[in-house]
């Protein structure tokens, strides 16, 4: 018989309050046996949230939840909070099709405070929790768990900015384990490093031990008293400042992030504080499970694995994913134009660039998670003469729009924005379906913007981009290829001009990127029921090709289909060149309606949004009926 599990009794963080530390540490046992078991079927954010397990469960033994009010960074490490906030039995369906999400979520759990997925915003949101906890005057405790690479993001450090200076009660448990998804980077790491390296923390912790011992109650009662907390909490554990204290934020040495003990005394300490205070853990990306933690960056985001070898369930796909042909295509062009520079924020892997970094690490830069720094400094490079690529998630870059618009197309720098994971992404979801990017890019003056229908067309574009002069952006989805043989040499696209890819006279579909796939499965169906489609591959977003949307529209019906929101899309340009040339036709502008779509997978999404060839069918017949 099996021995019961103390997990299976947890039914909120309320039941740890019962369990001494030994049980604690079991529990975290069982949780990552949970989180290993769950993800093997799912995939997931695996090496993250093993890394973070002892702290979930130390810190919410501590609280009083969901009054106390926990922010997760990213949210990529939560998984033990949501095991320990109801959800064991729905944590099967982690990151599926109407199961729960990989991310915090409040319409999810009461426990869950804010859509989390985006990475450095935990802070800000801890500010605002804070701030509102003292204009109410109540003493719920708000806390940010927030990673090494998350904390050197700008929005982070603007939250450390304010909280220091307002002296807001909140705790930061900063989660350093010297990885993002690959090795951390900057100079922030490189200090936070130097702080490992000289921790006294266990001398110090022995004083503190002392300290408590001789005088406890004392000391407990000043502590819980709030009076000169600050400054009993520095003298009995931190022997010298940095950054942090400079900002007027408390910082704790380096405390072993596995030890549930020591988190829990260090953290029952900050807790009563009553200004900022930055607790300093030490952990192990992967910890508890030996394949992710021999290889924490393939097990940051993991599909399906073996949990005996750690091996991939799925097999290498048939075709090369776009990011790859990206990366390949990128390294070719900066072989034959030494002014060729990648820029990558903390996704060099995601975003193919591996193979760049290697072959010219002179003209890579890796800024961490800073995409609003990327950009910027984009514009500079270009200001100095080079051609800058920023490769980015589309999701991601909407963190620099600012700066793509004031700093680079303004001045009409030469910048080619790579935005990959346009699109819908999957399983993670609303915060990184790339939905956005057409409108975001379309609104700027100056810029150009071009949708690749499948590899071989990316190829194309890039080169494109970098023959132009002033900003390109280029869109193009997660995943496999459509399977389109690779050209041997990069073609010069020309500027605004649209591709027949299917001839019909009944009614138009105006596609672009992947989208020209469904159109033309559409196409195929409504062919079989006797009508003629024309498919156009529009290539460009911006400037569209207006001779190929004036002949679509002499057939008296178009329909637009386009992977991101309708609202401002690349259709709703279509229309109003239709507008434009009075076209009499009948338009319909097919995409992502004014709603956030859904984790799953995607073609099950594009059945749901009528953006497979069904549902696109259906609109070109609605539209000739
Ligand atoms: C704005 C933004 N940029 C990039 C990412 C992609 N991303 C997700 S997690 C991660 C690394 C996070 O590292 P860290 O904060 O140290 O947490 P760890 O995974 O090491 O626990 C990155 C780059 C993101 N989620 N949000
Ligand atoms: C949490 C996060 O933002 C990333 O880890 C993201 O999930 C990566 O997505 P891809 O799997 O598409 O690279
Ligand atoms: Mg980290």
């Amino acid at each position: 018989m099996d021995t019961p599990r103390i997990l299976d009794v947890i039914a909120s963080p309320a039941d740890l309050k019962v369990l001494t530390n030994d049980e604690l540490a079991i529990l975290a046992h069982e949780i990552r046996q949970e989180i290993v078991a769950t993800t093997s079927v799912t995939g997931g954010h695996v090496a993250s949230s093993l890394g973070a397990v002892d702290i979930i469960v130390a810190l919410e033994s501590l609280l009083t939840m969901p009054k106390d009010r926990v922010v997760f960074d990213v949210g990529h490490q939560s998984y033990a909070h949501k095991l320990l906030t109801g959800r064991r039995d729905t944590f099967k369906s982690l990151r599926t099709y109407g199961g729960i999400s990989g991310f915090t979520k409040p319409t999810e759990s009461p426990f869950d405070v804010h859509f989390s997925g985006h990475a450095s915003d935990s802070l800000s949101i801890a500010t605002g929790l804070a701030k509102a906890r003292q204009l109410k005057g109540t003493d719920e405790k708000v806390v940010a768990l927030i990673g090494d690479a998350s904390l050197a993001g700008g929005m982070a450090f603007e939250a450390l900015n304010y909280m220091g200076n307002e002296q807001l009660p909140l705790v930061i448990i900063l989660n350093d384990n010297e990885m993002s998804i690959s090795r951390n980077v900057g100079a922030l790491m490189k200090h936070l490093g130097n702080i490992r390296a000289n921790n006294h923390y266990r001398e110090a912790r022995e004083g503190l031990q002392e300290a408590m011992e001789t005088c406890g109650p004392v000391a407990r009662g000043l502590l819980s008293f709030g009076r000169n907390m600050k400054e009993s909490f520095k003298q009995m554990v931190i022997p010298h400042s940095m950054i942090f204290e400079a900002l007027g934020i408390v910082c704790t040495h380096p405390v072993d992030g596995h030890n549930i003990a020591e988190l829990r005394d260090i953290l029952s300490l900050v807790l009563e504080m009553d200004g900022p205070a930055l607790v300093h853990v030490v952990t192990r990306k992967g910890e508890g499970y030996e394949p992710a933690r021999r290889d924490p960056e393939r097990f940051h985001g993991t599909g399906p694995y073996d949990i005996a070898t750690g091996a991939a369930r799925k097999g290498r796909a048939a075709h090369p994913t776009y990011t790859e042909v990206f990366g390949a295509a990128l390294a070719d062009e900066a072989a034959h134009d030494e002014n060729v520079v990648a820029i990558t924020a903390a996704m060099t892997g995601g975003t193919g660039l591996k193979t760049f970094a290697r072959e010219f690490p002179a003209r890579f830069v890796d800024v961490g998670i800073a995409e609003e720094q990327a950009v910027g400094m984009a514009a500079g490079l270009a200001f100095g003469g080079k051609k800058p690529v920023v490769a980015l998630y589309s999701t991601f870059m909407q963190r620099a729009v600012d700066q793509m618009i004031i700093d680079v197309s303004l001045a009409e720098a030469n910048v080619v924005f790579a935005l990959d994971r346009a699109g819908l992404v999957g399983d993670d979801g609303p915060t990184h379906h790339g939905t956005f990017d057409m409108v975001y890019t379309r609104m700027v003056p100056h810029m150009r913007v071009l949708a690749p229908s499948d590899e071989a067309e990316l190829v194309h574009a890039l080169h494109t981009a970098l023959a132009l002069p002033g900003p390109v952006a280029l869109r193009y989805p997660r995943g496999e290829g459509a399977g389109a043989p690779l050209p041997e040499r990069p073609e010069m696209l020309v500027e605004g001009r649209a591709r027949v890819v299917r001839e019909g006279d009944d009614a138009a579909l105006l596609a672009f990127g992947r989208m020209v796939g469904q159109a033309q499965a559409a196409a195929e169906l409504l062919a079989a029921e006797g009508m003629s489609v024309r498919v156009v591959d529009m290539r460009w977003v911006k400037p569209l090709d207006e001779e190929a949307i004036a002949a679509a529209a002499a057939t008296g019906a178009v329909v637009t289909v386009e992977e991101g929101v309708v609202a401002g899309g690349a259709g709703q340009g279509v229309l109003e060149v239709l507008a434009r040339q009075r076209s009499q036709a009948r338009a319909i502008t097919l995409g992502i309606p004014d709603a956030f779509v859904t984790q799953g997978p995607v073609s099950q999404l594009f059945a749901d949004l009528g953006l497979d060839g069904e549902g696109i069918a259906a609109t070109v017949r609605s539209a000739l009926a």
